[in-house]
């Protein structure tokens, strides 16, 4: 299959260069870029060289559709919404990184993103691919909204619990900690090595932009509205989230008896593994893997439950579930080309 990558000079987008690589179906066709189009992509990263000797084309629907039958789009929010309908018009398949056509409300879009919502016959259109819970529904489909970073690490973690109805959804508490590669290539002040190196800081508490994604998924999956307490923190590493998260347990449930209801909600999913009771998953057992590693511990004392989940923000968190999207779109199994052992140490 050709496919083509918009936002290919983004950490998103050069790391689903690395990863479609080794993809055994796809032929990257197509390394788009709005800003540096004539160049050739190995000039700015030269990790590539030798591997991509193309130059990078300029954003034109009607060009990536006689260059490719699928299109990346691995863009900052607030172009997907315009770009979309263009790839699709021009009769592309289309799998968006963005937080664009996640949301199905825009009004909570315009709230949150403080952008224009995309159109919203296309958010109807678009299929949330959090592959493990809603995989079934992405077969088929022309236009995939991939999940948030945060939002996998944090959904994978709670979904089997919250579905089961074993935990006080009012309760829910997400503590979560990403390297800074999760804030894209632009530089910051507040991702400069001196702001961050030797520091830890909290951010956006209250006002994350995946509240509202975190909280329309575990809405659906309880069948009433949910709220969750989310903060986020910037650690000076660089790939990796960890959600560290605590609910009140309804009823009367077990350490192991957590992990078994979440190996069977999980079962014949390569990508989630549920760790033995007592082992904590750490990001670097999953570095530059397309795994989520769960671990939990029930407090009897205060009748809740910790549980930790640990992505890499780049691979299950963007590229490597955007290629498990596309292999479940596609009918394929969805670990093919994301046989990525991960790197350690
Ligand atoms: N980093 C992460 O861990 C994750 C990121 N995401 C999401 O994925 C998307 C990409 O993120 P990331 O790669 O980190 O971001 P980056 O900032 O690293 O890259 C975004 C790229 O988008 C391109 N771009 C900017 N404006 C336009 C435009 N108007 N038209 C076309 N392309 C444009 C730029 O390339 P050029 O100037 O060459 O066009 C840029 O390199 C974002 O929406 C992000 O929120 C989601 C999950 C995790
Ligand atoms: C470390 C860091 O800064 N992370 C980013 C994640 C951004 C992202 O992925 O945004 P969308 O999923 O909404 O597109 C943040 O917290 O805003």
């Amino acid at each position: 299959m050709r496919v083509a990558v918009v936002g290919s000079t983004g950490y998103g987008g050069v790391e689903l260069i690395r990863l479609l690589e080794a993809h055994p179906y796809v032929e990257i066709t197509s390394v788009i870029s709005s800003s540096s189009a004539g160049a050739p992509i190995a000039e700015g990263f030269p990790h590539l060289t030798e591997i991509r000797t193309d130059l990078l084309d300029a954003v034109d629907a009607e060009a990536t559709r006689s260059k490719a039958d699928l299109v990346f789009l691995a863009t900052p929010s607030g172009i997907a919404s315009q770009l979309a309908p263009q790839m699709l018009q021009a009769g592309l398949k289309v799998i968006d990184l963005s937080g664009d056509l996640r949301l199905k409300s825009p009004d909570l879009y315009e709230r949150w993103y403080k952008k224009p919502a995309a159109d919203p016959a296309l958010l109807e259109q678009a299929v949330f691919g959090l592959a493990e819970v809603f995989g079934n529904e992405v077969k088929g489909q022309e236009l995939i909204s991939n999940p948030g970073c945060y939002p996998t690490a944090a959904l994978l973690g709670l979904v089997p619990a919250v579905a089961a109805g074993w935990l006080d959804p009012s309760t829910i508490i997400i503590d979560a900690k990403s390297g800074v590669s999760g804030a894209g290539r632009g530089v910051g002040l507040g991702t400069h090595y001196s702001e961050l190196n030797e520091n830890f800081k909290a951010y956006k508490i209250n006002k994350h932009q995946h509240i509202p994604e975190i909280e329309q998924v575990l809405g659906r999956v309880a069948g009433k509205p949910v709220v969750a307490t989310f903060t986020t923190h910037l650690v000076p590493m660089t790939r990796g989230i960890m959600c560290t998260m605590y609910a009140a347990i309804s009823g009367n449930h077990s350490t192991q008896e957590f992990i078994e209801l979440y190996r069977s909600y999980y079962q014949g999913r390569k990508f989630v593994r549920v760790r033995p009771e007592g082992q904590w998953p750490a990001t670097k057992e999953v570095s530059g893997s397309n795994y989520c590693d769960i671990g939990f511990a029930v407090d009897e004392r205060t009748g809740r439950v910790t549980i930790v989940s640990v992505i890499d923000n780049l691979v299950k968190g963007a590229a490597g579930q955007a290629i498990q999207n596309l292999n479940l779109m596609m009918g394929w199994d969805e670990t093919l080309g994301l046989h990525f052992v991960p790197v350690y140490p």
